[in-house]
């Protein structure tokens, strides 16, 4: 018997959600506070991403922002009204669950930066597994600057992404980096005219490939990255494994030797 889910569409104050053929396209969009992200925003980023979890219909989740910015930080008024160590360290905790969701996403994620990416935002993409961007994007770290650390994963991502002396660089100094920068960082992948347009193509490219094929090698790297060498390619090999016994296996070798496109159906 087959069974279908269907998830109640939340209402979102916050962001706007639509699914344009395979891809979750989410937008942050409170522009007035270049998308700043307060309590309301996260737990909306939340919601949104279990909707993403739970639809078949997305192969690819992109992130981007309304405006001028992708999303300039967590919201600086809520930050000045932490009472005391406690609350502040809870802020800290519930920003890292949201964005350790998005990282967990089980399709691959674009972060499209349309704009500045700074603080919670530059964390908010880092949890994504792909960055593009705009030639305006702008893009930092600049917590020390009001006395407080990166709280969103920033500290943890951006040194494995990018490497100690570069993160060091970013976190100590605050500075924003231009796009350009970003890429030749390594912080972001492709650089182009319209960030959603960007992330669409590469998409595209995603898009073409097995969708079990992707969780997979999603789920390979996630859960040998901090592992020993030998553990992680254990994983490997038995995700290849599981891999190998898919119908898309099938078709995908089978097109090849046939010398035709794989039309895969994600089984
Ligand atoms: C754990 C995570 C911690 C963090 O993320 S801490 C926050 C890290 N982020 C930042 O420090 C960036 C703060 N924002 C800025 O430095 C500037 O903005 C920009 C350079 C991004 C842009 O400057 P400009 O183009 O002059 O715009 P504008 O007038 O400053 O901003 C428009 C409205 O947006 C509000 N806003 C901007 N960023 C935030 C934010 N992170 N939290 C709350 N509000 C923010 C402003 O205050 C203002 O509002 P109004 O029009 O009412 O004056």
């Amino acid at each position: 018997m087959s069974e279908t889910f269907e998830l109640e569409m939340p209402e979102f104050e916050y962001l706007t959600y639509r699914v344009e053929e395979n891809l979750g396209i989410v937008t942050i969009n409170r522009p007035q506070a270049l998308n700043a992200l307060n309590q309301d925003v996260l737990i909306e980023l939340a919601a949104v991403t279990e909707v993403i979890t739970q639809d078949p219909e997305v192969k690819v989740a992109i992130f981007t922002g309304e405006g001028k910015a992708f999303v300039a930080g967590a919201d600086i008024g809520q930050i000045a009204d932490l009472q005391d160590v406690f609350a502040a360290r809870e802020f800290a905790i519930m920003g890292q669950s949201v964005f350790n969701e998005i990282a967990a996403l089980p399709v691959p994620s674009i972060a499209a930066i349309n704009g500045f990416a700074l603080g919670g935002g530059l964390e908010l993409a880092l949890a994504c597994d792909l960055r593009v961007a705009s030639h305006k994007a702008r893009l930092g770290l600049p917590e020390v600057g009001l006395g407080i650390i990166p709280g969103f994963g920033g500290t943890q991502r951006l040194p494995r992404l990018v490497g100690r002396g570069r993160a060091f660089d970013l976190i100590f100094t605050g500075r924003h980096v231009s796009a350009e920068e970003a890429l030749s960082l390594g912080l972001v992948n492709r650089v182009g005219e319209d960030a959603l347009q960007t992330a669409k193509e590469l998409a595209a490219a995603i898009l073409k490939n097995g969708p079990v094929a992707l969780a997979l090698a999603k789920e390979a790297v996630g859960r040998g990255e901090n592992l020993d060498l030998q553990e992680a390619l254990e994983i490997e090999a038995d995700l290849f494994g599981l891999a190998c016994a898919t119908k898309d296996m099938r078709e995908g070798t089978r097109a090849f030797l046939e010398k035709r496109p794989a039309h895969f159906k994600g089984e």
